[in-house]
């Protein structure tokens, strides 16, 4: 079932999966559903919403030009996986570095990348705001993804120093994407990032607004962002 529901709305979005990726995206479903009645992992269980809200809601990112041939990723605020895994999946030369503050989550994609046999995979724990002041992460990334971990501003503090001069940002959005972006003004001009492209987004069969944001890299972020935790979110630039 899972199957064809995600065939039918990968190929409304005329994105095609060999067999082996799509036998992994089966494989990940039902890790995701096995797991997450021992461990909170999502809200979304039904079949046809997690082909349509996770796992094309995470390809919806994809743009090839974004993403060079074995660029280094970082999914920050992976969760669950979302939008790293698939992302892997449908590009498994990429290496990907699933960050999160939940340790168990991240057990939880080590086991999925594993069984999927995705060996572009590495884990990292700990907060977006201080991981960023490690040298071994500055600066260090071709794309920076985040789907659903805060409000466009904040995470432009902690998303931005991330990503290598001439790399992307990659800010997967809600209905409210265009007064994030009014409020993020400040933040991208300070953290030295530039909007380059906004593209809408319509699930297939949903109504929903959404949107995926690319932005690009022009400039260090000075040294002091991100600044400590909750400063951000208290006091957004
Ligand atoms: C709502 S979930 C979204 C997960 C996934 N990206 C998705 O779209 O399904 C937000 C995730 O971000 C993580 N997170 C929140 N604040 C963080 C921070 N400051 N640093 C690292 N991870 C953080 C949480 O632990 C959680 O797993």
């Amino acid at each position: 079932m899972f199957r064809n529901e995600l065939t039918a709305v990968l190929t409304a979005m005329h994105i095609s999966l060999s067999e082996q990726q799509l036998s992994q995206f089966c494989r990940f479903e039902e890790l995701l559903l096995e797991t997450n009645k021992v461990m909170n992992l999502t809200a979304i269980t039904e079949p046809k919403e997690v082909a349509v809200k996770h796992m094309a809601d995470s390809l919806s990112c994809y743009e090839e030009a974004y993403f060079p041939k074995g660029a280094a990723c970082l999914d920050l605020g992976t969760g669950a996986g979302f939008p790293g895994i698939p992302l892997l999946i449908y590009r498994p030369d990429l290496h990907m570095t699933f960050f999160d503050s939940l340790q168990k989550r991240l057990r939880f994609l080590e086991q999925v990348t594993t069984e999927l046999t995705l060996t572009g995979a590495v884990f990292l724990h700990g907060r977006a705001e201080e991981k960023a002041h490690d040298k071994t992460y500055r600066e260090q990334f071709d794309v920076v993804t985040s789907r659903a971990v805060a409000r466009l501003n904040i995470l432009c503090e902690w998303a931005l120093p991330y990503v290598r001069t001439g790399g992307v940002f990659i800010a997967l959005k809600g209905a409210q994407y265009e007064e994030e972006i009014k409020e993020a003004g400040h933040a991208l001009a300070v953290l030295g990032g530039t909007l380059e492209a906004v593209r809408p987004v319509t699930l297939p069969g949903l109504t929903d607004k959404r949107a995926v944001l690319y932005i690009r890299k022009n400039a260090k972020s000075p040294l002091k962002y991100p600044r400590k935790p909750t400063l951000a979110a208290k006091n957004p630039l």
